[in-house]
């Protein structure tokens, strides 16, 4: 045997020996089942939208209260006030840290001037914590992630277009967290009311370069684009939530009964949940929690450092770049993404 042919032999060996890598996923899947998952979720829109109820229809469980008027007589809600509550579900094992910050009221006031301010505090709030324990000498191993992975954001169903605020705060939003609009309570539009309702608010969202998630990437795969392009189609989801149960041919379902029918808020031709829910929970829930830390994190973090190192060198002759336009995470763009 040749010195060439033993080390084509010896590779081939080497190739074909077990050696035990393949199961970095399960070692992977086991240490994050031992941590658990932590998700946050922020519910945007006006009062009575429905999103206390979207959530817990979500999560098929009662997680957060509605903060509705019981009574006509009791006294609406003064301010914006923004509430997290925090619970753990689990399912097959796999345990998730749900957070939910509801931002009740938002745009109920007379005065609306700036009513978005405490929502987008409460995000950088969230990013701020984060980037001080990273920063810290002794930082924990793990740290407790409060920042928001996503942002449902509710449209009041007028069948007309966006009002001139949610085109603000859309924008404002869009800059700092991962949004993902709804149409809530569509059952009280018709169909093709619903699907010009839609195409009126995308373009209108493309007008004011409004950009959401999913942002289009180069680095996707081919099947991640195009599932991604699918959902880019939904959005808005036009959803309908109910936390009841009706019976539908002998089998109880989520729903909403009304005198002319009932709406299976689970029938894909009622409504868009069924679609929310799955790119949520079963196809970007992970991408969320990902493009949070690499693109709107990382733009505030960068935006930070950059200021203290201006800070700490006043006469610097050199320019710093815009902390204002700082580097994204490569070849992601959130500027770029679609606002279809
Ligand atoms: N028709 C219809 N009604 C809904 C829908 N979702 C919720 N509702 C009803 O709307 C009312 C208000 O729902 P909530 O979930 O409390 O609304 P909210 O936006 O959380 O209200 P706040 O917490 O006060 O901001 C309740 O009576 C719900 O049953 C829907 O999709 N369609």
């Amino acid at each position: 045997m040749t010195n060439s042919e033993n080390t084509a032999e010896n590779k081939q060996t080497i190739l074909n020996a077990y050696v035990g890598f393949d199961t970095i996923t399960q070692q992977i899947e086991k240490k994050s089942l031992k941590r658990g998952f932590q998700f946050n979720v922020m519910v945007v829109g006006q009062t009575g939208l429905g999103k206390s109820t979207l959530v817990n229809t979500i999560f098929a469980s009662h997680l957060i209260e509605s903060k509705g008027r019981l009574n006509a007589d009791e006294p609406p809600r003064q301010t914006t006030e923004i509430e997290a509550v925090s619970h753990l579900i689990e399912e097959n094992g796999v345990r998730l840290r749900l957070n939910i910050v509801d931002t009740p009221g938002y745009g109920d006031q007379v005065n609306n001037e700036n009513c978005w301010e405490p929502i987008i505090k409460y995000i950088k709030d969230q990013h701020s914590a984060y980037l001080r324990k990273e920063l810290t000498a002794q930082r924990e191993r793990y740290i407790q992630d409060s920042r928001i992975h996503c942002c449902l954001f509710f449209i009041t169903p007028s069948g007309h277009s966006l009002k001139p605020i949610d085109i603000v705060v859309l924008k404002k939003l869009s800059e700092v967290v991962n949004i993902v609009p709804v149409i809530a309570k569509s059952d009280s539009l018709t169909l093709e009311e619903r699907e010009a309702f839609r195409q009126r608010i995308k373009a209108e969202l493309a007008f004011h370069n409004i950009n959401l998630y999913p942002y289009e990437s180069h680095e996707d795969e081919e099947q991640e684009q195009a599932l991604n392009e699918s959902i880019r189609e939904l959005i808005p989801f036009a959803i309908v939530g109910s936390e009841r149960n009706v019976v539908i041919d002998g089998k109880a379902v989520r729903g909403r009964k009304t005198r002319w029918g009932v709406i299976n808020v689970e029938d894909e031709t009622h409504c868009e949940f069924v679609h929310l829910r799955n790119f949520l929970t079963r196809t970007h829930l992970q991408d969320l929690i990902e493009t949070t830390a690499h693109i709107h994190y990382e733009a505030f973090r960068t935006k930070q450092l950059l200021a203290i190192k201006g800070s700490a060198q006043p006469s610097s002759p050199t320019p710093m770049s815009s902390p204002a336009t700082p580097s994204t995470n490569a070849g992601v763009s959130p500027a770029a993404g679609s606002a279809r």
